[in-house]
């Protein structure tokens, strides 16, 4: 199954909101259609995100104002502009530039699933308990996955002893998305509310997995909003972080994690959950839907091509 494609001279996406319920393909003819999807985060995961920029310019046609409202329609994970910039940046024909994207994507998720469980492997003797946050899975990204990409290759490997997915409010991509998953490859997991995530670092974790929507030029990563609380955790608890992320998500432009913007996501996905209103009438709530973990507190950067650490 793959996420995100170019079919008939069409988008057609997964729309996961409908996870775990249903599974229905959109799919989408018009620019804005693509901006909604992105925004209500119908596709989400930054390598989706990427691809879904480079497929979006082609469907703009040359319109200089669509293309500039879907390089902007989430600011954090930097492959959304990437993705954009590498098909208008290109002398190639452009649908020829994005079906690169997405087939460059495809290799790269399958090349860190390799490289990250030999790192897991090197640092764990015997099958491996992992902790992740959020959806990183191949919901996030075209066939296969960043760091559920390494679980699902520790999984083929017989070296897996079970994963920790954290529900990942407000949205619930580990509740929805990582457990849709991880049933379907028949891989062990038990569900975790985020606000044990660091206590149950305590107890016995191999190490934590997570993904990235921006890493900067000095190795601070912006990643779904809990990633910071288990980086503090693993490090108290001496657990390996690390992250799994493609080249395409390492930004030169962004010198550190003071400079990436964090995208905050309203009210309502905090006070609600699926239309039904959790707290009193009038409630306002913070929602950034990002946090940025220092570098010095990342074990290594797992990406297609290297393993970088400290
Ligand atoms: C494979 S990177 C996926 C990355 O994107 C998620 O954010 P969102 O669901 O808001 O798009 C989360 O940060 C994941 O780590």
């Amino acid at each position: 199954m793959r996420t995100i494609d170019w079919v008939d001279g069409a988008i057609e996406l997964v729309d996961q909101t409908l996870l775990p319920d249903r599974l229905v393909m959109l799919r989408i003819t018009t620019v804005d259609d693509l901006i909604d999807a992105i925004r209500r985060l119908a596709v989400r995961g930054a390598p989706a995100l990427g691809v879904a920029g480079a497929f979006g310019v082609v469907m703009a046609g040359g319109d200089r104002e669509q293309i500039a409202r879907l390089r902007a329609a989430r600011p954090t994970a930097v492959n959304l502009a990437w993705g954009v910039d590498q098909v208008t940046g290109s002398a190639d024909d452009p649908l020829k530039t994005a079906l690169r994207l997405r087939d460059d994507d495809i290799a790269a998720c399958r090349a860190m699933g390799e490289r990250g469980a030999d790192l897991v492997q090197s640092l764990t003797p015997g099958d491996a308990r992992i902790m992740t946050i959020c959806n990183t899975g191949g919901l996030a990204c075209v066939e296969r996955g960043t760091a559920l990409g390494v679980v699902q290759t520790l999984h083929e490997r017989g070296r897996l002893a079970e994963v920790l997915a954290l529900e990942t409010r407000p949205l619930l991509q580990g509740a929805r998305l990582t457990a849709w998953e991880l049933q379907r490859m028949a891989a062990p997991y038990r569900l975790v509310v985020d606000s044990a995530g660091p206590y149950l670092l305590t107890t016995g974790v191999d190490a934590v997995l997570i993904g990235a929507d921006r890493v900067a030029a000095n190795g601070d990563t912006a990643n779904k909003i809990g990633s910071y609380a288990l980086a503090l955790g693993a490090r108290r608890a001496g657990v390996p972080f690390i992250v799994v992320a493609p080249e395409s998500t390492i930004d030169a432009a962004t010198p550190s994690g003071e400079h990436i913007e964090i995208e905050d996501r309203g009210d309502d996905e905090v006070v609600t959950v699926r239309g039904v209103r959790l707290a009193p009438e009038g409630s306002r709530a913070l929602n950034p839907a990002f946090d940025v973990t220092p570098n010095d507190l990342i074990t290594a950067i797992v990406t297609e091509a290297r393993v970088i650490t400290p």
